[in-house]
């Protein structure tokens, strides 16, 4: 898989648009907040399982009713595809 570019680039993120760019990385960021966190954790829970099945893994942190998620494709070292994807997988969970 290569790092996604251009026109092709553009467009997938044109579909994300709560995901920003990250100062410095070839990656997209998202932050969530929840009820509580027991939703938090639960989503957190489905996002796991989600990467696991794609084989393609957040970076994150939770505290207590956030989540902050990066998505970057270590493999290529930059923004892939498998990013898009997992995004797009993480925004339905979140119900947004
Ligand atoms: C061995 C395993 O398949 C690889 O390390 C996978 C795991 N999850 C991954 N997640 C992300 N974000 N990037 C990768 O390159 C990657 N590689």
């Amino acid at each position: 898989m290569a790092i996604l570019a251009g026109d092709e680039r553009r467009e997938a993120l044109s579909k994300l648009p709560d995901w920003k760019p990250v100062d410095g990385r070839d990656a997209i960021e998202r932050s969530f907040q929840f009820k509580n966190f027991s939703q938090a954790f639960g989503f957190m829970t489905r996002v796991a399982l989600a990467a696991e099945k794609m084989d393609h893994h957040p970076e994150w942190s939770n505290v207590y009713n956030k989540v902050d998620i990066l998505l970057t494709s270590h493999d290529v070292k930059g923004l892939s595809e498998r990013d898009i994807k997992l995004a797009g997988i993480i925004d339905r969970l979140a119900g947004t």
